[in-house]
């Protein structure tokens, strides 16, 4: 195993107050295959109390998978786990939860039908005297627990179902923290937050550090990981090799140990079409949208950038036939489109990555293969699996240029790494052969490396002649991909900046100028 020479040094200040008692944790030799796959091989990792610690590392690099070790989700193959000193070992996530170990995954399971108090108090329902749930007092302590987390803007009463995904997110780390951990996991917590969530959600995240909850903090945001952690280790193949202080490193050297190059994607300027592939005239809808006028080249890598509740995701359903505009007109290439529902986006030539992987329309208990299949048998059949097979070659080669970590493709898509299911989602949408692709916030839990990747695979298919919409809420995705980005506000178009007039600074003006 490697591993760099500030290391020990540093884990082992991660809590000088604790500096004389054994680690929270202490986990030695951890090892895990799956079907004789390598994924985890002789992990050691110290935790201590009152230290966050960020876990970094590429997409399969087996970061989920110590961490439902350490949280008795998994046994492992080979190795031990001391939980202060003493051997322990987590028949299940209930006996890791009565030791005090709480994991938020990646994937959302909040209830939708229950509210969120409800959600909150699974299985540890408030009675009254009278032993009647008591609903009244199960407000009251949901709305302490999410003002905690920085979500006191969620009404206990509301129907999980209706909140946004960074909503979920949210309610699912006050449950953990209703369980007043020792360690607390969070699997990239922050993908779907809004900025300002995400500061609520530091603030949580500092407090219970200073009360002495040692926390695991997986992100794919390297700037998050360095301003909030104390340590940061890269988990890579299965193997730690760095473990290092913010303070004391760079973006550059965290890319760089988790891939082993470092990875710098850059503008292509292209030289723009005359052919007009997607036109919107006075286009409203969906509630929100009002008044919408854009125009997108042949080609053209266009950016839609808006806060959230701005109207992107609203603007992609309009044109992907999920709703009908009820004022204005869609035209792909001269033609007037009428849409009644997505499937007939499909025949036109319209293929979308939506944003979350859940709503994503991926079918769990199939394999990858089917997986990316659906969208590209829909076009030429109307039954999804008449021919279950796809096209394995250019699976292959989609595998192999995204970079998909897989054993075999005939396994179930679920047992992918997120981000290898996130890049599955997008060799879909590709093999559909669109004409116009739409992206929603595609690389959400994609991890640095593979972001690259994927913006010069869009770029190349651009240059092929693919027209292409991105929703995106990150600004530095927009610059790196977009020749142009139209500004959305409040359901109406504040303003279209081309690539000379695009930076940071004037996307998040126009963004919030009418807010
Ligand atoms: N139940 C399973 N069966 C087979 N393979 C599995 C199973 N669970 C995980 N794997 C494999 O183990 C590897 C590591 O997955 P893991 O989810 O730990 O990665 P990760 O580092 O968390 O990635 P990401 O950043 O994409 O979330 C992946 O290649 C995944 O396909």
């Amino acid at each position: 195993m490697m591993r760099s020479d500030n290391l020990k040094e540093a884990a082992a200040s991660g809590a000088a107050a604790s500096a004389s008692l054994p680690p929270l944790i202490r986990a030695r030799g951890i090892a895990k295959s799956f079907s004789g796959n390598a994924v985890l091989q002789s992990v050691d990792l110290d935790l201590h109390a009152g230290e966050v610690v960020g876990l970094l590392g590429e997409n399969g690099a087996g970061k989920s998978t110590l961490m439902h070790i350490l949280s008795g989700g998994l046994q492992p193959d080979a190795g031990t786990v001391e939980m202060d000193g003493a051997p322990v070992r987590f028949g299940s996530v209930a006996d890791g939860i009565e030791a005090g170990v709480s994991f938020v995954h990646q994937e959302l399971s909040v209830v939708g039908a229950l509210s969120v108090a409800e959600n909150l108090h699974l299985g540890r329902m408030s009675r009254s005297r009278t032993g009647l749930v008591d609903f009244k007092l199960m407000e009251e302590a949901s709305r302490a627990l999410l003002e905690r987390v920085g979500a006191g803007h969620i009404e206990p009463r509301r129907e999980a179902a209706t909140l946004r995904a960074g909503e979920q997110q949210l309610v699912e780390i006050a449950k953990a923290a209703a369980r007043k951990p020792r360690l607390l996991i969070l699997d990239e917590p922050t993908s779907s937050l809004t900025p300002h969530e995400v500061g609520g959600f530091f603030s949580y995240v500092r407090e219970a550090r200073a009360s002495g909850v040692a926390i695991i903090f997986i992100t794919h945001r390297l700037e998050e990981a360095m301003a909030l952690c104390d340590r940061v280790v890269v988990l890579r193949n299965g193997a730690i090799v760095s473990e290092r202080r913010p303070a004391e490193t760079s973006r550059q050297q965290l890319i760089t140990d988790m891939t082993g190059k470092p990875a710098i994607y850059e503008h292509r300027p292209r030289t723009a079409s005359d052919t007009m592939a997607l036109s919107l005239k006075g286009v409203s809808g969906d509630r929100l949208l009002s008044g919408i006028d854009l125009d997108v080249r042949m080609g053209e890598i266009f950016g839609l950038f808006g806060l959230v509740g701005a109207g992107r995701t609203e603007l992609l359903d309009l044109i992907h036939g999920v709703h009908r505009p009820t004022a204005g007109t869609i035209s792909l290439f001269g033609e007037r489109l009428s849409l009644s529902d997505p499937s007939e986006a499909v025949r036109a030539g319209i293929a979308l990555v939506p944003e979350g992987r859940k709503t994503a329309g991926i079918l769990p208990q199939h394999s990858v293969r089917d997986n990316a299949a659906i969208s590209s048998l829909r076009r030429f059949s109307r039954g999804i699996f008449s021919d279950r097979g796809g096209d394995p070659r250019r699976m292959a080669s989609y595998r192999q240029s995204l970079g998909i970590r897989m054993a075999t493709d005939t396994q179930e898509i679920s047992t992918l790494s997120g981000g290898n299911q996130q890049k599955v989602i997008f060799a879909r949408a590709l093999m559909a052969e669109p004409r116009l692709l739409l992206l929603d916030e595609p690389t959400h839990g994609v991890d640095v490396g593979a972001k690259a990747d994927l913006y010069d695979i869009v770029t190349r298919e651009a240059e092929k002649g693919l027209t292409v919409v991105i929703a995106s809420s990150e600004v530095p995705e927009i610059l790196a991909l977009c020749d142009r980005v139209a500004v959305l506000s409040k359901g109406r178009l504040a303003g279209i900046l081309d690539r000379v007039a695009m930076t940071e600074d004037t996307i998040l003006t126009m963004a919030f100028k009418e807010h």
